[in-house]
């Protein structure tokens, strides 16, 4: 296909997501199951001009007076992928499977007026969401929300069960990874723009073979961040698919045991094939309350990696910033109160509650974890400050951080996802 097929194409899976309200990686996939001929070129380039064009709905939107799809994806070309009109222009001439060129709408949207776009549209958010993000960083959210309308990176974590960095690196070279800057065990491989394609690292031998994990950089922060020691029993509260249960594991080395358990069997199914390919051998998985209630009190970590509104992660799922209701907001913090109050139970005296979202909302944040506090005096809060610098020390980025005590990961501080980290120690 050429570019003007993909266009068209785009247009497609925008306006088939918003009549059928759908997810957009349903859409996509449908488009695709439509459309056997596309290759896979076309298919990524779809998607970047797809999730692009997501990512910056509003101000795009703003510039062109209206958010329908034809705004969207000429918008995208302009804006993000660097064309100018001339050169969309050229790229689409003779080409029959290519929309009509707006041409009046581009050049009125380059003529636009920013002076007096609305900040939660700067910042490509909905209206509603600028309180908690100006409540969470102040004078600098409309900063903070515009990194997280960017493309972000592959990151994968190397498992130290079965190789070293180094050695993972050396396999990857060729696909350009490169070492995290903070993660220890991270490596990264880098958006670029445009049609750009990431390369599928998943069929890579040193995937099969174990040797790491696609994971969010941000993720093995705050799992590295929980601290966990070898020889130590630690509980995976909501374990999910395992991302933070392979992590513990492997710095762990096998050694302790590391008990998973989610609330949701269905989530929970892969961390089997996971926990095999990985080669641990110290994690036990529950899938039912019963096989839990005797736990009470054993643990010397236990980790509530809590049920958010994801609001850290809209790069990666841009559609979600833009379906997130105020009602589910609320229905998440019920929750995240509701897990603190009966996970807790499960941690010994003297050892230690961690509390992580992927969200960047205070009210998700340090919000819960202050009222659990108040609940629960038997709980002290501890400056997560402290081991963030004695893990990675002074010199690595640093997150955002209100009191030393809690801290913030964003993509715009740490040039990771968003992520919260809080960790309590429960006194007697
Ligand atoms: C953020 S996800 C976990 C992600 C996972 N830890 C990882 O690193 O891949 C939150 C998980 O909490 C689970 N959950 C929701 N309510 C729960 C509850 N009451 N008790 C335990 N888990 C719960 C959900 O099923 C979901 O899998």
């Amino acid at each position: 296909m050429r570019l003007g097929g993909r266009i068209q194409a785009a247009i497609e899976v925008l306006q088939d997501m918003e009549s059928r309200n759908r997810p957009v990686s349903v859409a996509l996939k449908d488009w695709g199951n439509n459309h056997r001929f596309a290759g896979s070129g076309d298919r990524n380039a779809i998607g970047n001009l797809v999730y692009d064009a997501l990512r910056k709905r509003a101000s795009t939107g703003y510039m062109f007076g209206g958010e329908d799809a034809e705004a969207l994806i000429f918008g995208t070309l302009l804006r993000q992928w660097g064309m100018s009109l001339a050169q969309i222009q050229e790229a689409l001439a003779d080409d029959k499977f290519a929309p009509e060129i707006p041409v009046a709408r581009i050049e009125a949207a380059s003529q636009k007026d920013l002076a007096f776009m609305p900040s939660e549209v700067e910042a490509d958010v909905p209206a509603w969401v600028s309180d908690h993000l100006e409540e969470a960083f102040g004078d600098e959210w409309v900063e903070e929300a515009k990194a997280l309308a960017e493309r972000p990176p592959l990151d994968m974590r190397v498992n130290t069960l079965k190789a070293e960095r180094e050695k993972v690196l050396k396999q990857l070279s060729k696909q350009g990874a490169k070492p995290s800057k903070i993660a220890r065990q991270g490596m990264r491989i880098s958006a670029k723009g445009g049609a750009s394609r990431m390369p599928n690292v998943t069929a890579e031998p040193a995937f099969q073979k174990g040797w790491f994990e696609v994971q969010d950089e941000g993720s093995q922060i705050v799992a590295d961040l929980v601290f966990a020691q070898g020889g130590e029993q630690v509980f995976d509260y909501c374990a999910g698919a395992g991302g933070k249960t392979l992590a513990l594991a492997a710095t762990m080395d096998n050694k302790g045991q590391v008990h998973a358990y989610d609330a949701d069997k269905q989530r929970l199914a892969p961390i089997f094939d996971r926990l095999k390919r990985a080669g641990t051998r110290n994690v036990q998985v529950h899938a039912a309350d019963a096989e839990i209630d005797h736990l009470h009190g054993s643990f010397d970590r236990v980790v509530v990696d809590a049920p958010c509104t994801g609001s850290g992660t809209w790069r990666r799922h841009p559609d979600a910033k833009w379906k997130l209701t105020e009602d589910q907001l609320e229905s998440r913090k019920l929750e995240q109160a509701a897990i603190l109050d009966t996970a807790r139970n499960f941690v010994k005296p003297g050892g230690y509650l961690c509390y992580i979202t992927c969200s960047i909302f205070q009210d998700e944040n340090e919000d819960q974890i202050y009222a659990f506090g108040d609940r629960h005096d038997d709980f002290d809060l501890l400056g997560a400050g402290e081991v963030w610098e004695e893990l990675f020390g002074t010199d690595a980025p640093k997150p955002w951080t209100t009191d030393f005590n809690c801290v913030t990961l964003t993509p715009r501080t740490t040039g990771t996802d968003g992520f919260f980290f809080a960790v309590l120690q429960r006194l007697k």
